[in-house]
């Protein structure tokens, strides 16, 4: 890593607003400052981004797989450099490698593989997403029914382990199977914990939120729908203004309707972010693979159980992008903010992720125009060009 960098001739979207005629000054890794072009003061490594965009490194909080690792048949830093690696070919700059349902064992291996990467710096790896196995059966979805259960006191213990040494995790657990009193003692321990999996109550979700809940795991999926009567975790999720919320943008999980109600619906200051909830298949030609012993279709843009259930989506983070600035209309600001800004405050990092203002890392996308990738650049470093 060089002292100093600039980047020059971008149009620089900082998170916030627009800057023309600017240049990225980045130092140490770091975001310096964003100057106009002619004071941009010479020294160090100059790169000509004339006519790109510069814009946030996206950050996915929900990242099953990609370049055909999958975190549950492969939990170890392998898996993890892998998948970083992948999710970096579409502006992907700080990811949560999850493991969905799985046994203890392979839950401990994905733990030791976590302080692995986290020692080792792997470019691209935030921390861990632990999405069950305190969820709820009658919300499965892809998860093995069998390994679902309720969180034990040596559970709760291996989380606070967990949490303390690694110092990121999202944890997704049901009210069903995880009780207020636990996901206090975690969100006391740092541990972001989302809601997923469940068919909780709007009451019981408020007052998880109160409890300390964050988050709401890939909304509208796996929860019961926004009845009039019973709002549900939906309701909750869009009513409640502490509450952030994933949601996947494929076009098969969720309606785009249904999108933009809960984006127009949604109670801020928490807001809607974008997650891929990608399989290992991203960025490979994979069209099968195999998740605790059960096979998963890719085809025509779904991923499928044999029954038929979606399992995880084939799509990436800039596809996400493209999908709600072109399908729902939204500006373009707005939806790089969900797949940056916005994660980055869902996770409670945004001191240093998710904008591009003087000191946070100088995690950034370049861009064309037309919103193809040209390159991916985390702490000031190239880490993928196309
Ligand atoms: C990794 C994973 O498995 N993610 C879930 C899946 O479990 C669920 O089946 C699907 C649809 O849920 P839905 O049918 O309730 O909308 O959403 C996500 O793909």
């Amino acid at each position: 890593m060089t002292a100093k960098k600039t980047i020059t001739g971008a149009r620089i979207f900082d998170g916030i607003d627009w800057h023309d005629g600017a240049a990225l000054v980045i130092e140490a890794g770091h975001v310096k400052a964003i100057v106009p072009a002619s004071s941009a003061a010479a020294g160090g490594e100059s790169f000509d981004a004339r006519g790109l965009l510069l814009v946030p490194g996206f950050i996915d909080l929900q990242v099953n797989g990609g370049g055909g690792a999958l975190m549950n048949e492969q939990p170890t830093l392998d898996g993890i450099r892998q998948i970083c690696a992948a999710h970096a070919k579409f502006g992907t700059t700080a990811l949560l490698p999850t493991l969905i349902t799985d046994t203890r064992k392979v839950r401990t291996a994905a733990i030791e593989a976590g302080l692995e990467a986290r020692a080792a710096a792997v470019p691209g790896f935030l921390g861990l997403h632990l999405e069950g196995p305190h969820l709820s059966v009658a919300r499965k979805g892809a998860h093995d029914p069998s390994l679902i259960r309720p969180m034990e006191d040596d559970d709760l213990a291996e989380m606070l382990a967990c949490a303390k040494a690694l110092g990121c995790l999202m944890l997704t657990v049901a009210p069903e199977n995880a009780t207020r009193e636990q996901v206090k003692a975690l969100t006391d321990a740092g541990v972001v914990v989302s809601l997923g999996h469940t068919d909780a109550g709007f009451d019981t979700a408020c007052a998880y939120a109160k409890a300390g809940a964050r988050t709401v795991t890939h909304l509208f999926n796996a929860m019961s729908g926004l009845g009039h009567r019973e709002p549900g975790l939906v309701g909750a999720a869009l009513a409640t203004g502490a509450l952030h919320a994933g949601l996947i943008a494929d076009g098969f999980h969720v309606a785009p309707a249904a999108m933009a109600i809960a984006l127009r619906g949604k109670k801020g200051p928490g807001q809607i972010f974008l997650v891929t909830d990608a399989m290992s298949p991203i960025g490979t030609d994979q069209t099968i693979f195999s998740l605790n012993g059960r096979e998963i279709l890719r085809q025509g843009g779904r991923l499928t159980l044999a029954d038929g259930t979606l399992a995880g989506a084939d799509i990436d983070m800039l596809s996400s992008v493209r999908f709600v600035h072109e399908k729902l209309g939204l500006p373009i600001e707005e939806a790089i903010r969900m797949a940056s800004a916005y994660p980055a405050d869902a996770m409670g990092i945004a001191s240093h992720k998710g904008r591009l203002l003087p000191g946070t890392d100088a995690d950034f996308v370049l861009l064309t125009p037309e919103l193809g990738m040209k390159s991916t650049w985390i702490g000031g470093d190239v880490v993928f060009s196309a």
